[in-house]
């Protein structure tokens, strides 16, 4: 198996860090916090003195490298690499993709990269919080730069024999591939988890303005609705930041919706079309993400454009041999989802 160095020993590389251990890689990390780097030494992890060792030590074993810094330190930590490893295998695990896309096209041409995104996480944080298990089942996105070209229709700048290697440490560490193009999947996180982390803050001080009685009141519906606002500020600003443009299109789907239920209860006095349309779109979700045994398409690993077009329509890759992907297609929508 070959080697995976994981820079950045927080919730996301640490829990990285130990599933890839569990699934049998060699592993090594390292990691700016002396604390985090003494927790993982003290359960017999390898963890080198410096982002720069664990670097050099990628480059002579051809170890896949694992980016798993907050996105401010991801330009920087290229930089680094860049001086060591022009030419390694590179992912990372940053929950926004068009600034690390940019930032390895600029830093780093050489590199055979493809981005990662694992949809999982904890409001607590750091390698103490990290955990093999955290990726189990999760939708783990790995990126492919398709194109579309008029000679010879979609092309892929991405190496599939990255990809492949990319997607398979995913698999092993618990997840199901969700092969995405970088812009893409900035849209689509902007309105999943941007956004909800945008309207849980305002949710949380709308819910503080009521006062002691309103708070003490909280329960499950401000619980659930407000629990990423428990994690640590500077990391949600960043990733809020980091898709910017995406994230404005997504508060201004959300303002405009807001704005009809208000309306529509100022006039009418009912919400009617705002729940229906909130439960119906509840249910799809839990649809298409929900289990299915059937519906599985096999495609060849060299056809990324193919992939991304299944990822957009909701399919999961659930396997992989040396040549074909095993992609798991959602439950054809129910005529009673209204949606
Ligand atoms: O479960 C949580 O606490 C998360 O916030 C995880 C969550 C999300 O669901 O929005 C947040 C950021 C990650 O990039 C991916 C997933």
């Amino acid at each position: 198996m070959r080697p995976v160095c994981v820079l950045g020993l927080g919730l996301i590389g640490g829990s990285v860090l130990r599933a890839a251990d569990a699934a049998g890689y060699p592993v090594w990390g390292a990691t700016e916090s002396a604390l985090d780097a003494d927790a993982a030494r003290a359960e017999g992890f390898s963890v080198e003195p410096s982002v720069a060792d664990a670097v050099r030590r990628a480059a002579s074993t051809d170890a896949l490298v694992v980016l798993a810094v907050p996105l401010p330190a991801v330009e920087p930590v290229l930089r680094e690499i860049a001086a060591l490893a022009p030419e390694c295998r590179l992912t990372d695990v940053v929950s926004v993709k068009g600034p690390v896309v940019d930032a390895v096209s600029r830093l780093l041409p050489r590199a055979r990269y493809a981005g990662g995104h694992p949809m999982a996480g904890l409001s607590a944080s750091g390698w103490a919080a990290s955990d093999a298990e955290l990726f189990q089942d999760a939708a783990w996105v790995v990126t492919a730069d398709v194109e579309e070209s008029e000679e010879d229709g979609a092309v892929s700048a991405t190496d599939p024999t990255l990809w492949r290697e990319v997607a398979r440490l995913a698999l092993d560490c618990g997840g199901q591939v969700v092969p995405a193009t970088a812009a893409e999947h900035d849209a689509a996180v902007a309105r999943v988890s941007h956004l909800p982390h945008m309207m849980a803050a305002v949710l949380a001080a709308v819910g503080a303005d009521g006062g002691p009685l309103a708070l003490t009141l909280g329960a499950g519906s401000f619980r659930d609705g407000t629990r990423v606002m428990a994690s640590r500020p500077e990391l949600v600003r960043a990733m809020c930041e980091g898709n910017r443009q995406a994230l404005l299109d997504a508060v201004d789907d959300a303002l405009g919706r807001l704005g009809a239920a208000r309306g529509a209860l100022a006039s009418t006095g009912s919400v009617a079309a705002t729940v229906q349309a909130g439960h119906s779109a509840r249910l799809a979700w839990e649809r298409l993400t929900g289990p299915r045994e059937e519906g599985v398409t096999e495609v060849p690993v060299t056809n990324l454009a193919r992939l991304v077009a299944l990822g957009r329509a909701g399919g999961r890759v659930i396997d992989l041999t040396d040549r074909t992907a095993m992609v798991r297609m959602p439950q054809p929508p129910s005529s009673a989802s209204g949606v």
